[in-house]
């Protein structure tokens, strides 16, 4: 099977690149090769790669900044990945894609199923909204994984930001009224490859069943203050860490207060998801 990926220096992408190794022949594109802003060179690359299966972890996630870029956010978030859709299907291809928890309003605290009301609070959840349902419309088979709070030991992420600042300054103050749950790179693509490799075993019917939206998050929950106190304390670091309010800590964009969603779907069809404490532990090599 000859497979398309994107985004292969993002945290996700770099973990899929050898995830995927065993499903097929792994064709990897970064930003120089397929520009997602520029659809045309979206379009010609994929007619020249012909994939069976295109793997989209590329995305726009600078939250704050897509506030002032909203139409670069989009373009990338939802028309690109359309597009990518549109194609697949002319090619007889699946896809496989990335959303995330902030396409919920985050208003009551109670997990989020699949098919629970998305109301998002920021452009980035819903450009990531608008591209979940612009491949949804192409009617392709395919399988959007929405994850929460991505870290990994690379990339540009809250764990690598933390232990950053944790070991410049003598205290911190991190929000403790946003709760999700905090979700290892690495998880993520090795539970991608797993379902992929029950698509591979299920044979043609599988797709039909299986097609759709999936909760993929590590399970159990916490708020970005604890999850900082658990990685000063793995790390071994000295540093206060203090809680405040979303209110002390002013952004640009809106931030869900309760982001935290169910896996059960995934779980109950696919395969195990760790706890975000053991992952996390796992991840910083413990
Ligand atoms: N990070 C997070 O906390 C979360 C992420 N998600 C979703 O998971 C998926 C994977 O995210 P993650 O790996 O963490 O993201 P990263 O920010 O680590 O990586 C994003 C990737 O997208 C690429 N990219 C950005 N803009 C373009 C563009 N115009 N053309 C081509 N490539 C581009 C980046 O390339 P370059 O290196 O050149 O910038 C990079 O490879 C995304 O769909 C994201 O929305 C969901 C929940 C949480
Ligand atoms: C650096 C810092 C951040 N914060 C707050 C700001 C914010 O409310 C919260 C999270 O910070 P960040 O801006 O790093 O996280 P953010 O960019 O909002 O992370 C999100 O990224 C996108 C891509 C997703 O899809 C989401 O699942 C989620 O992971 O922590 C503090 O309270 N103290 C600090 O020192
Ligand atoms: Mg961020």
């Amino acid at each position: 099977m000859k497979i398309l990926l994107t985004g292969s220096t993002g945290q996700v992408g770099y973990e899929l690149a050898r995830s995927l190794q065993g499903l097929g022949d792994v064709v990897a594109v970064d930003r120089n090769v397929m520009d997602l802003s520029n659809l045309d060179q979206v379009r010609d690359v994929i007619r020249t790669v012909r994939p069976q299966l295109i793997v989209n972890p590329a995305a726009y996630t600078a939250v704050d900044k897509a506030e002032s870029e909203p139409e670069l956010a989009y373009r990338v978030n939802a028309e690109a990945p359309g597009l990518m859709a549109q194609e697949a299907k002319l090619l007889g291809a699946a896809m496989v894609h990335y959303s995330t928890d902030y396409v919920f309003d985050g208003s009551n605290p109670e997990p989020r199923g699949e098919d629970d009301v998305t109301g998002p609070l920021n452009v980035y959840g819903a450009s990531k909204l608008a591209g979940e349902q612009a491949i949804a419309a192409a009617g392709i088979d395919h399988l959007i994984f929405r994850t929460s709070w991505v870290y990994g030991m690379r990339g540009k992420n809250f764990l690598l930001t933390m232990m950053r600042l944790a070991s410049e300054r003598e205290e911190l103050k991190v929000v403790a009224d946003q709760h999700g749950a905090p979700t290892w790179s690495r998880t993520i693509a090795d539970t991608t490859a797993l379902v992929l490799a029950q698509a591979r075993q299920g044979g043609p019917e599988w797709w039909g069943q299986n097609s759709g939206v999936y909760h993929l998050s590590a399970q159990g929950q916490t708020t970005w203050f604890e999850f900082t106190q658990a990685i000063v304390e793995a790390a071994g670091l000295s540093c206060r860490v203090l809680p405040i309010g979303s209110a002390e800590y002013p952004t640009p964009a809106r931030r869900p207060q309760y982001s935290v969603m169910s896996s059960e779907r995934l779980v109950s069809r696919f395969c195990h998801l760790p706890d975000w404490k053991q992952a996390l532990h796992l991840c910083m090599g413990q």
